[in-house]
């Protein structure tokens, strides 16, 4: 899929629509004002609800933790937007990460 058809790259031009052009009928538009403060305190709020979820048992608990996580992705790229993060600079992270072990990065830090 190419970048610009991936439904999250669609979402970060959105969102990047709605801060370049503010919309009093949008709620990016209201997160985007209410700054990191707003913004991150609904992300603590979606982050519960998505580990609620996922603790739910069967099929209706892994549609729900679906749904609860569309809901922390979309916050956690607005609150990117607002500190003028992009999604590629996060890829590259992750990309730069690939291949090294989580538990030998966080031993590594202590010496
Ligand atoms: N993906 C989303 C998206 N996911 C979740 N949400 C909203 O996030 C809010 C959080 O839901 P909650 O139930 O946790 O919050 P709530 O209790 O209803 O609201 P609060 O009073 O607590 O803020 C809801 O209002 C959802 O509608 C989203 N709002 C917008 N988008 C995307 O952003 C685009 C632009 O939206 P606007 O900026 O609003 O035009 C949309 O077309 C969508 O593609």
């Amino acid at each position: 899929m190419s970048h610009e058809t991936r439904p999250l790259n669609r979402l970060e031009q959105t969102i990047l629509a709605r801060k370049d052009a503010p919309s009093e009928k949008s709620y990016t538009t209201q997160l985007l004002e209410g700054g990191i403060e707003k913004i991150g305190g609904k992300i603590i709020e979606e982050a519960a609800e998505v580990v609620e979820a996922a603790g739910e048992p069967g099929e209706e608990g892994c549609q729900h933790t679906i749904r609860e996580a569309g809901d922390l992705l979309y916050h956690l790229l607005v609150l990117m937007a607002c500190r003028g993060v992009s999604l590629a600079e996060v890829e590259a992270e992750l990309a730069r990460r690939e291949g090294v072990s989580g538990l030998e990065e966080k031993a590594s830090r202590k010496s």
